[in-house]
């Protein structure tokens, strides 16, 4: 595989690679005489083409320091059955800070084979065998540049990729990896031009299907954060989804395969429930404008998100997009209701919520007086009400 090794100079930001070109270089860059202590918040070291290079310096904010929380709230320690993970060292609320963190290494979720020139006479699987050797013997140079505590974090991560010849650097960010959403490749065909980095402290999250904490990848500061996605008490294990969790139990199971693990959380413990309960969440009821409808009884605009909001909550699903978009249909049936304490209720909710998934919201629903001047406040007085299509 042809690559350019980008030495660690500050100035070697300023060098303009090809977009196809591959690069190990350091990010954001610490300059050579840095180290983890004199350059806190860390960086990684990336195996990235020139464009997504590009693309992260043109990153507005770009290197923008992390964020730290005024405590510490976890700990790593030993769980009774799944190896290490991560527990809360206090109650905190949904939305709370648990951890900002910039990843140990950044590389592509695959190499490429198309790239690289095997003999004609190769099978598809020495193909592969190949692929996977180059690959990881170009991971090794990306490892060898990382700072020693990195390494001996990096090396002592979980592989569970140890016999399917996938490489030990291959291996542990196999198991231990999140997608980067948001570095992409320019002509990106997953799941070729996609990016995944391994943490130190995140990469000891396990799995649930009901997680307890959002992730969010942020460029500007390049680190992922983690959230609270809903209260969380002193002493519970935070949990992340290495799958999507509302897909049923079977499928999920076949997707957590990869992590050489069976789940035996409840949902998958008894999905004869809970999968009808997670399919029927894709499936929300629709609220539409009264402008456009005829007026119902207001039970029939609060009813069904009310319901679809508990059930996800007895599900744990708060980590979920539809979560959110459950409790802004809620939101806005009761600003159409012209119910503004509700409003105000279920507005705070969909700040926290919005808040754990790292995405920003402005008052509109958590001030009164920001609430009146919404142009939708007003039209209740219309006379119309929200169809509920079911
Ligand atoms: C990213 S690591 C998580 C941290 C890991 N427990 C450790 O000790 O480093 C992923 C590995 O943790 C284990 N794991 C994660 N979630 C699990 C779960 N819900 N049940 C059983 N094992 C789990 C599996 O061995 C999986 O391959």
């Amino acid at each position: 595989m042809n690559y350019h090794t980008a030495p660690r100079q500050t100035t070697e930001n300023q060098t303009i690679h090809p977009d196809d070109q591959t690069i190990i270089t350091s990010q954001p860059m610490p300059g050579e005489s840095n180290t983890l202590a004199t350059f806190p918040d860390g960086w990684a070291e990336c195996m990235l083409t020139g464009y997504v290079k590009k693309q992260i310096l043109a990153t507005p904010g770009f290197p923008h320091p992390i964020e730290r929380t005024k405590e510490p709230m976890f700990r790593i320690s030993q769980t009774p059955d799944r190896g290490l993970g991560m527990f809360a060292t206090r109650g905190m609320k949904t939305g709370d800070l648990i951890l900002d963190e910039r990843p140990m290494m950044v590389a592509p979720v695959l190499s490429d084979p198309r790239t690289i020139v095997f003999p004609e006479n190769f099978t598809e699987d020495q193909v592969l065998q190949a692929a996977i050797y180059e690959y990881e013997k170009t991971l090794g140079f990306c490892f060898r540049r990382m700072p020693k505590e990195n390494q001996q974090a990096f090396m002592g991560l979980t592989n569970c990729h140890q016999r399917d010849g996938s490489g030990t650097l291959f291996g542990i960010i196999r198991t231990n990896g999140y997608e980067v959403e948001g570095l992409k490749d320019k002509n990106a065909q997953e799941p070729f031009g996609i990016y995944t980095a391994v943490w130190d402290k995140l990469s000891r999250l396990n799995h649930s299907c009901s997680p307890n904490v959002c992730r969010k990848w942020n460029t500007a500061s390049f680190s992922m954060q983690i959230r609270a996605a809903r209260d969380i008490e002193e002493g519970e294990e935070l949990t992340t989804a290495y799958c999507a969790i509302l897909n049923p139990a079977a499928k999920r199971q076949t997707d957590l395969a990869a992590y050489d693990f069976r789940c035996t959380c409840a949902a998958c413990s008894d999905p004869s429930i809970s999968d009808v309960k997670r399919e029927g969440f894709s499936r929300r009821p629709v609220l539409v404008s009264p402008l456009v409808s005829k007026a119902k009884a207001k039970g029939d605009w609060l009813d069904p998100a009310l319901k679809m909001l508990a059930d996800m909550e007895e599900e744990g699903v708060q980590a979920s997009l539809y979560y959110k978009a459950t409790l802004y249909q809620l939101v806005m049936a009761c600003v159409y209701m012209a119910d503004k304490d509700r409003t105000l209720m279920y507005g705070r909710k969909l700040a926290a919520i919005s808040r754990a998934r790292g995405e920003s919201m402005d008052a509109t629903f958590t001030s009164g007086k920001k609430l009146k001047r919404l142009p939708q406040w007003g039209l209740y007085r219309r006379q119309a009400g929200l169809q509920v299509y079911r």
